[in-house]
């Protein structure tokens, strides 16, 4: 199958590495009929931003009156040819993603702390699952998950002066609602039965995923094994386009995080590796039944996507209109907020698929002017802020029962709780009557404290704080 992989970024604060061309490309494919064939060229003179050309010569049967645009040329940060190996693709697109330590320029990748996310983009049967996941048939075929997989695994035995946990989950979005597919029930029950994952938000706007499991993976294996029954429960179909079909959006992430012995300081970053469906022009295929109602939902999705994407590149613009779909609300981080995210656009470079080819190069090109800003995720290590202060409350308990001569047995004030969180001259605001019920008390704290204090300190006072028993879900 003619294809290209084109990869785009998007960033700030950072510099990139000089983009290389890999591969030359191909000649022109046969002429079909009467119709132009169109040619694709690469510039190989524009060595930092390789650019790739579509010559689209008119066609006569149009008329000789014929306006239509002959050339398009779109830059991309690097450009791969259908020869191009999964090994490249992974070296080049998906180990900066997860590297530890850069080289110049700094990479800030996943294991070192940072939010990373890759998604392939492109018309059905382009080779999105073949890049994200790989082919079976061959053990050179495997994608940028298993593979990633592989090193990060590799790196964290090779370092031992952290503590790693790694967790893995895997959702799926099919027409429109969320599924675990590492759900066990998967097997057993229909799509209706199975209980749907939901998107929650706290009043930081974080998102969080009811009813989405996390599995821990100490080894490769393990996180491999829990890949593959997450595909084996995908929704495939044969379409006329794909024989294999992904007829839903999957999001594989890895939550990576990592402590060094003795420090309440851990760092959490996650990796989304996302295997977008893929986009369908229903009257050219003449799908019906269930699968017309899937490139519905499939092309309405990524409407909204393309909708965020424009919002997200157009400067001063104040709304982002996020919630409009699951997929873009899971990966509003990824797109325009805390994250490294790289975007791979797949191609068909037949004849036929040509408008598709050139509204991937546009919505990438879009892509690509998305600012982010990824930061190192560090916090507190609840558990052991939680030892702490209960440390100093019995220290500030004993020192009352000193002053005061009696031993005093009631639980501390919020405010003497304050007291010990901020010792020393710092003022210890007055707790307000709306500070009294939980919602007020978290809107004050959250004002004083870094998030990780603040989940402790609420946790220490308030052992059943129904807020947090509402928010164990999955942190996305
Ligand atoms: N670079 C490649 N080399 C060899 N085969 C490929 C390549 N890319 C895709 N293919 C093959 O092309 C077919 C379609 O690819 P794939 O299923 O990855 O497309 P897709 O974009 O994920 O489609 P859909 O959106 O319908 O799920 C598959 O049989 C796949 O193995």
């Amino acid at each position: 199958m003619w294809q290209l992989r084109g990869a785009s970024r998007s960033t700030r604060k950072r510099e990139w590495q000089e983009p290389s061309l890999h591969g030359s490309f191909p000649p022109p494919a046969c002429l079909e009929g009467q119709m132009p064939t169109p040619i694709y060229s690469i510039d190989e003179d524009e060595k930092l931003t390789p650019s790739l050309e579509i010559i689209l010569p008119r066609d006569l049967a149009d008329g000789f009156v014929n306006n239509k645009r002959e050339s398009y040329r779109f830059k991309f940060q690097r450009i791969f040819d259908q020869d191009a190996k999964q090994e490249t693709i992974f070296e080049n697109i998906a180990k900066p993603v997860a590297e530890r330590v850069a080289e110049s320029p700094p990479q800030l990748g996943v294991l070192a702390g940072y939010n990373g996310t890759i998604f392939a983009y492109g018309q059905t049967g382009s080779g999105k699952t073949f890049t994200i996941t790989g082919g079976a048939e061959r053990y050179s075929d495997r994608g940028i998950i298993p593979r990633t997989l592989s090193y990060i695994f590799e790196q964290l035995q090779k370092d031992s002066s952290k503590m790693y946990t790694t967790h893995i989950s895997y959702l799926e979005i099919y027409n429109e609602c969320g599924y675990d597919l590492l759900d066990p029930r998967h097997e057993a029950s229909s799509l209706e039965d199975l209980p749907k994952v939901t998107v929650l938000e706290d009043p930081d706007q974080n998102i969080h995923l009811k009813n989405l499991s996390l599995h821990q993976a100490t080894t490769e294996e393990e996180a491999l094994n829990l890949l593959f029954l997450g595909d084996t429960n995908r929704m495939i179909a044969e379409t006329p386009m794909n024989q294999a079909s992904t007829r839903s959006h999957c999001i594989f992430t890895i939550h990576l995080s990592s402590k060094e012995p003795g420090s309440a300081t851990v760092r959490h970053a996650k990796l989304h590796l996302v295997d977008l469906a893929g986009s369908e022009r229903v009257a050219k295929t003449g799908v019906g039944g269930q699968l017309l109602t899937e490139a519905k939902y499939i092309n309405l999705s990524l409407h909204y996507l393309e909708q965020v994407i424009i919002a997200l590149s157009e400067k001063h613009r104040a709304h982002v209109p996020y919630r409009n779909s699951m997929m873009t609300s899971v990966l509003r981080d990824s797109l325009g907020g805390n994250c490294m995210t790289t975007m791979v656009a797949t191609l068909s470079l037949e004849k036929r698929n040509i408008d598709e080819s050139i509204s991937t190069c546009r919505f990438a090109q879009r892509v690509a002017l998305i600012k982010n800003e990824a930061v190192l995720n560090e916090e507190i290590d609840p558990k052991l802020m939680i030892i702490r202060l209960q440390k100093e409350i019995q220290e500030l308990k004993d020192e009352l029962a000193v002053v005061t001569g009696e031993q005093r047995t009631e639980a501390l004030t919020e405010a003497e709780l304050l007291q010990s969180v901020f010792p020393g001259n710092r003022e210890v605001p007055q707790l307000t009557d709306d500070a009294q019920d939980k919602e007020g008390l978290y809107k004050l704290w959250r004002q004083l404290l870094p998030p990780a204090l603040l989940i402790s300190s609420l946790k220490a006072t308030r052992s059943t704080d129904d807020f947090f028993n509402t928010h164990t879900s999955v942190a996305i």
